[in-house]
């Protein structure tokens, strides 16, 4: 078959996919709701800015080694949003095998009893173990909900992470949509985002494909290693990338996940970088250990005394409107608690809200 037959016969796979798609998509979105950063002021010492579109949350996201059987089973006893099984920097090279056949009978046994997202990180582009790990997830009956793409540095690395997936799906009956979630470990990675995330959008759009790109991961690790600098205990040297990073997810509607806190053992530094990550506008952090999982998911969750000045607030809000017949778009500046508030603080209230609502649901 020639390399245009068999482009034609994938677009139509895909088409059909896509149809099938739309009933069963297990991700969830929204019409973006807000583009504006607001200063809640005294009232939020935890501000969670949640994503524009809001996804199902991946406040948490959990690194198991792909190869450890053990640590595989203590899932069904952890309640977090989101699990990486990693074939990638977590196993080590004699293990990568071990690591793909125990996740592909993970999902071919037991994978629907947990109750958190089920996602494989595999191994990067570049690494040579790519191809194996992409030919492994694509036969299995079950496809995982989300697929980590490491050390995506251009756009050739999507170009060719995309060539793959399609070459292994192709005539397979893939059933639904899946997400992928590409990672930023590298100064080209950081300096080349946005171009990546057009890249991965334009290659994931409904003529093309049938997958989501769904958020970009902060590999805070490899991105030092990569400038050659050391981690520090305030990871002020990370700043710049951070909020780049973020910046440039919210332009495109996607999750962005912070950096890894590899000091497990040390839970008020983890809160505190939590807490900074999620003023900053990330939508979860990865982790390393159980014991992390509470103190992170804690800390990207709207904390009550929050969600009830949003209630309250979206209330006072309504009741104005209401009043001076004035429709959404047009009331201008009210006050609440003594606080001048405008529309763009009554759509952060609502985005905590919503949030909040969407937390509880999963
Ligand atoms: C740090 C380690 C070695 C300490 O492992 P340990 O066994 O010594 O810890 P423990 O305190 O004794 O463990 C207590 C219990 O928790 C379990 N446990 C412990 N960890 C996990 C886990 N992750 N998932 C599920 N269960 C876990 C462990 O099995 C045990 O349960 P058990 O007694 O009932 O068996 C261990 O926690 C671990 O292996 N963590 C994952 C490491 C990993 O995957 N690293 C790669 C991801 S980070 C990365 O790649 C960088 C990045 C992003 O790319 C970039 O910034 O560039
Ligand atoms: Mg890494």
């Amino acid at each position: 078959m020639s390399v245009l037959k068999l482009r034609f016969a994938f677009l139509n796979h895909c088409v059909k996919l896509k149809s099938v798609s739309k009933t069963s998509t297990h991700f969830f979105t929204s019409r973006p709701l807000s583009s504006s950063c607001v200063n809640l002021g005294p009232l939020s010492p935890e501000v969670v800015p949640p994503p524009h579109k809001i996804q199902r949350p991946r406040r948490a996201l959990l690194y198991v080694p792909g190869h450890d059987e053990r640590k595989i089973n203590k899932l069904q006893t952890l309640d977090v949003d989101c699990v990486a099984l990693d074939c990638e920097d977590g196993v080590s090279l004699d293990k990568k095998e071990d690591a793909r056949n125990t996740i592909h009978k993970l999902y071919e046994e037991t994978a629907s009893t947990f109750h958190g997202e089920l996602c494989v990180r595999v191994n990067s582009p570049s690494s040579g173990f790519c191809e194996s790990d992409i030919e492994n997830i694509f036969s299995m009956s079950t496809l995982p909900p989300t697929v980590i793409v490491p050390k995506i540095n251009s756009i050739q690395d999507i170009t060719w992470m995309m060539n793959e997936k399609s070459r292994t799906i192709l005539g397979r009956p893939t059933k639904r949509l899946f997400n992928v979630i590409f990672m930023t470990e590298s100064s080209k990675g950081l300096i080349n985002l946005q171009k990546i995330i057009e890249a991965g959008i334009s290659a994931c759009s409904p003529r093309f494909s049938c997958c989501h790109i769904a958020g970009i991961i902060f590999g805070s690790d490899d991105f030092c290693a990569n400038l050659g600098i050391m981690r520090s205990k305030d990871a002020s040297e990370l700043i710049y990338a951070r909020q780049k990073i973020v910046a440039t997810c919210k332009a495109f509607g996607l999750q962005a996940i912070d950096m890894v806190y590899i000091d497990f053992k040390d839970n008020d530094g983890l809160e505190k970088q939590s807490l900074e990550g999620a003023r900053m506008g990330f939508t979860g952090k990865q982790v390393i250990h159980p014991n992390q999982i509470p103190i992170v998911q804690k800390s990207f969750t709207p904390s009550d005394e929050l969600l009830k000045w949003a209630e309250d607030l979206t209330e006072a809000f309504e009741n104005s409107t209401e009043k001076s017949k004035l429709n959404f778009h047009t009331q201008g500046a009210f006050t609440f608690r003594g606080q001048m508030i405008d529309l763009p603080t009554v759509l952060q209230a609502k985005n905590i809200k919503l949030f909040s609502d969407f937390i509880k649901k999963t």
